[in-house]
């Protein structure tokens, strides 16, 4: 199934030539004092995704896999080490500017959907756009347009509890690429929906990657995996590059 019938979305506001780094991370940890002592979470990670990327992030339970997506995110500033976003110290940001850089350069999908209840799919689409100070006559349009290309024009007057699983996701993932990231992030995606609607999740990441969206994904699922460019493992809070 083809999710874009119609054009391929616009570049990026960061628009990076595929193949340059777009993140950095170098000897980044993060641990929480327990009782006296400190417990990490994650132990110098280096790691390097690439614009046009589609990296997995596999690994058991408790090993560190959302906290790292969250600071990938810029979500988290409880952190040590360094990272560059695009060639920029994020290390040397003040929480208030990373977060504000987050907000420009990042979209974020969550497994609980995170769409807002009380309104429609549409309004949903604009909450980003108007979060980046994009003007209502341009917001209109984006708007417009991502609904006739996820094929969700029928349903722009819906609320997310009149909408599937599948269907919430959907608009949970055109939320998160409505104003054309530099980088999308997902903790797992598909954790809330059955194989059929993950797989055209999966299938949708896949043409936003080769369309041009840098995407790191953390997932427990093997075929989610291999809709994916390549897997980094985090065990106990280090990283391996490939499986376990
Ligand atoms: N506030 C906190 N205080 C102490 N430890 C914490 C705190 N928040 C998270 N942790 C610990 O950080 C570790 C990593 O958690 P994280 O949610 O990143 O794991 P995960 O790999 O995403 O796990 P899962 O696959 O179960 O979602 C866990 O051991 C967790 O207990």
């Amino acid at each position: 199934m083809s999710f874009f019938a119609s054009s391929p979305a616009a570049p990026p506001a960061l628009d990076l030539a595929p193949g340059t780094p777009l993140l950095t991370l170098r000897d980044v940890e993060k641990s929480y004092p327990v009782g006296g002592s400190t417990h990490y979470v994650l132990r110098r990670i280096a790691m390097e995704v690439r614009a046009g990327d589609f990296v997995t992030i596999m690994g058991p339970s408790g090993a560190g896999k959302s906290t790292l997506l969250a600071i990938l995110g810029l979500l988290d500033h409880d952190w040590r080490g360094e990272m560059y976003f695009a060639g920029q110290p994020m290390h040397a940001l003040s929480p208030k500017q990373r977060t504000a850089f987050g907000r420009q350069h990042v979209g974020f999908v969550f497994q609980q959907y995170h769409l807002l209840d009380d309104l429609t799919v549409a309004e949903n689409l604009d909450v980003p756009l108007e979060y980046r100070g994009v003007r209502k006559s341009e917001r209109q349009a984006m708007v417009a347009d991502t609904l006739d290309r996820f094929g969700m024009v029928g349903k722009k007057d819906l609320f997310p509890r009149q909408l599937s699983g599948g269907q919430q996701q959907l608009v949970g993932v055109a939320r998160a690429v409505i104003a054309r990231p530099a980088l999308l992030l997902a903790d797992e995606p598909t954790g809330n929906l059955h194989s059929a609607q993950a797989r055209e999740i999966m299938q949708l990441f896949q043409e936003l990657n080769r369309q041009g969206t840098t995407i790191v994904q953390v997932t427990h699922s093997e075929e989610n995996a291999r809709a994916g460019k390549r897997i980094v493992t985090l065990k106990d809070g280090w990283m391996t590059e490939g499986e376990d």
